[in-house]
């Protein structure tokens, strides 16, 4: 079939459950007309698209279909979800050993095939082979991008939505750090509807309340354990994640999302990818926010940076 008019190409490498959750959230979207999904296991890849495509009569046309890194050449974005996942009780960064191996074979292979595409790195540790995948891109550091912590975000804004009884759209309020155990909310800058945390008031008459602020915090940051230790994998809501960042790109929206990019001096921190507010539009991260953040906030911050650049130091 060919369509008229191409309207976007996305690749996806690594088609398990966090690859297809994305690619199955993209097609609902109708985001991109070509949709090309790799992966060393070629029999899933090719099981996968199949099964999309039986899906397509629900939806609006696109093509989908089992690929070669070849098939990436005119790819507008290229979402990495290849490599080992957590098993219950390890961290993010017990992965780094595989999933860095994995990416240095990877990464020179998307980078031969696409000059110019867009690539999101949501494999973990995130940060850490972001910064891999930037430093093997050299002058095109730029293009790569991680998911960071845009999922940690979604769930503090959940949590936080939940306990105030407010749609958590409409709380304002970042995740930034390492998408792992050394993140951190950006507290003094959280907010519903403009009003700080401190002077809100909820739907039941709910105040400020700072043990249940900090509870809210831990639930955000140990999400992932708690997920795993009962289903051995997350996925749907990192697909969603996804989404938001290639819509993002794909429609050069500027929309500021806490994902990982290499930083070049923000609060001091250079040559690791680590997340904080950015605008997201055609170039990818396009533009790291300047925030006023509290001394504190700075001081946890640079320590979570840091803690990545002793992991990354392992494997370089
Ligand atoms: N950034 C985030 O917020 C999140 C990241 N993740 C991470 O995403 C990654 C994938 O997780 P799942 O999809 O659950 O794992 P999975 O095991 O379901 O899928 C991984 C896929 O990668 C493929 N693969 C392995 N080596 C490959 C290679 N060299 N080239 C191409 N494909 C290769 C495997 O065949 C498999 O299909 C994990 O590292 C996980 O920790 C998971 C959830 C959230
Ligand atoms: C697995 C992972 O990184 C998460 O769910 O946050």
């Amino acid at each position: 079939m060919s369509l008229r008019k191409r309207t976007g190409k996305v690749g996806v490498v690594g088609t398990g459950m966090v690859g297809t959750s994305f690619a199955y959230a993209l097609m609902q979207r109708s985001l991109a007309s070509e949709l090309v999904l790799i992966d060393i296991d070629r029999a899933r890849a090719e099981g996968e698209a199949m099964d999309l495509n039986h899906g397509l009569p629900f939806v609006r046309p696109m093509r989908i279909y089992a690929g070669d890194y070849a098939d990436l050449a005119d790819a507008d974005l290229i979402v990495i979800a290849a490599g080992a996942n957590q098993r219950p009780g390890e961290t993010r960064l017990d992965l780094l050993g595989r999933n860095a191996a994995i990416f240095r074979d990877m990464i020179p292979a998307i980078l031969a095939a696409n000059h110019d595409g867009i690539i999101v790195v949501a494999t973990n540790p995130v940060d850490i082979l972001t910064t891999i995948a930037a430093q093997i891109a050299g002058s095109d550091a730029n293009r790569v991008i991680g998911s960071g912590t845009i999922l940690d975000t979604a769930r503090f804004r959940y949590l936080l939505g939940q306990h105030y009884g407010v749609d958590p759209r409409s709380v304002h309020a970042y995740i930034v750090g390492e998408h792992g155990d050394s993140e951190l909310a950006l507290w003094s800058l959280a907010n519903i509807a403009g009003v700080r945390l401190v002077d809100f008031v909820g739907a039941n008459g709910q105040g400020y309340d700072q043990a249940a602020l900090d509870a809210i915090l831990e639930q955000t940051r140990n999400a992932a354990y708690e997920i795993i230790k009962r289903k051995r994998a997350t996925y749907y809501a990192i697909g969603l994640g996804l989404l938001a960042i290639a819509e993002a790109v794909l429609r050069d929206q500027h929309t500021v999302m806490t994902v990982s990019s290499l930083m070049t001096g923000q609060y001091g921190v250079t040559d690791i990818a680590i997340s904080l507010p950015t605008i997201v539009g055609r170039d990818g991260a396009e533009e790291v926010l300047n925030l006023p953040l509290s001394d504190h906030e700075v001081a946890l911050f640079q320590r979570s940076a840091n803690l990545l650049k002793e992991y990354l130091a392992q494997v370089s």
